[in-house]
């Protein structure tokens, strides 16, 4: 069976990603009491972020979740307020689940993602952070065995959607820059659909050895022009965040944005709009949370598991078209699903 054509992957993805919410739950209602806060009425976001002392990164991940759980919604002010099933969180209402709930609460996982909503992320960060390259701490990325062990850890993942990605980014005899490209397989798929075009792959230099090794095989597999994708692709080893970035028609950014904070995310959308060229078009694979931010819960599930081993979450579309539209790049209003609650958004260079 053509790979896309196989099933798609998200109960397998939504069940892991499960773990991270239920770790935010357990950590809700036993470690920070956001429940209690809320029991004498709604509070705006910004004040439930003081009273639990919550950075906007951890209130970010946190409060979509607990809505998309329904046990929290917003109100007609955009405050923050209990749904009927909320209340049965809060101590004094009979019967309420908070010690059904608290049989968990020394989970290990639960106690460690209480601390890190507090603290913003881990308290120890001096081995570096999975996915991240900055000048904060010497990066995993740059380590041989670990890029190795991450980057192969996401083969599975691109083998699978770099099809349907290839398939939806505009047919061109131009240039593809694929900043932060992994192993490669969203470029390696989309020159196989492409077959004049050029592509760059930008990443770190240990990163880009592994994804050597899968262009040797994808090379060797005998699909229809496959033999040439290596003569068409351009390894630059860089970082995205300092490096100038090389011109081009079309810049990928799959799965990228979600390891950075949101100032960091503004910064590479900029960096971003500068390398295309006008007429070009920038094009984001990722999951979105909802524009209202209370949803979708496999989304915010997926968007715990990045708070906890990264330094971003999952953003809405309309946090990524402020960046552009920031940035002087026109986003569409399209919304394109591939697979595993992953989409593709766009936004075009004048
Ligand atoms: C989550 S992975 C996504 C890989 C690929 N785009 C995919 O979807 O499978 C993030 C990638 O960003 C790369 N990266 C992190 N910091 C970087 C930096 N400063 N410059 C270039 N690449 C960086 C990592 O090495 C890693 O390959």
């Amino acid at each position: 069976m053509p790979e896309n054509s196989s099933p798609d992957l998200a109960p397998i993805t939504r069940h892991l990603r499960a773990m991270f919410g239920s770790r935010l739950l357990i950590a809700a209602v036993n470690h920070l009491a956001v429940f209690e806060e809320l029991r004498n009425g709604p509070l705006s976001v910004s004040e439930l972020r003081h009273r639990l002392v919550l950075n906007e990164r951890p209130a970010s991940v946190l409060f979509p979740a607990l809505c998309a759980m329904e046990l929290l919604e917003y109100n007609e002010t955009g405050s923050l307020q209990l749904t009927d099933l909320g209340r049965h969180l809060v101590q004094g209402h009979t019967p309420n689940l908070i010690g059904y709930v608290g049989l968990e609460k020394d989970d290990p996982g639960a106690v460690e993602m209480a601390v890190r909503l507090r603290n913003d992320g881990p308290l120890d960060t001096s081995q570096g952070v999975s996915f991240v390259k900055d000048d904060d701490a010497p990066s995993p990325m740059d380590d041989a065995e670990l890029s190795r062990m991450f980057t192969l850890g996401l083969a599975g993942r691109a083998r699978k959607l770099s099809p349907i990605v290839a398939a939806n980014l505009p047919k061109s005899n131009g240039h593809l820059l694929d900043v932060a490209g992994g192993t490669g397989f969203y470029t390696f798929e989309w020159l196989l659909l492409n077959q004049q075009a050029t592509a760059t792959i930008l990443d770190r230099p240990a990163v880009l050895a592994v994804a050597s090794e899968l262009l040797d095989e994808f090379s060797q597999s005998g699909r229809p022009g496959a033999e040439t994708v290596r003569e068409r692709v351009t390894f630059r080893a860089g970082d995205m965040l300092t490096d100038e970035l090389p011109n081009t028609d079309i810049l990928l950014a799959a799965s990228l944005f979600h390891d950075w904070p949101t100032e960091t995310c503004q910064m590479l959308a900029t960096r971003f709009a500068t390398a295309i060229r006008p007429g070009g078009e920038l094009w984001v694979h990722d999951a979105f949370l909802n524009d209202a931010l209370d949803g979708p819960l496999a989304v915010t599930d997926y968007s715990a598991q990045l708070f906890w081993n990264t330094k971003g979450r999952c953003y809405s579309r309309q946090e990524y078209r402020q960046w552009f539209i920031k940035a002087g790049l026109q986003p569409t209003n399209e919304n394109i699903p591939t697979q595993m609650d992953y989409g593709l958004i766009r936004a075009r260079k004048l």
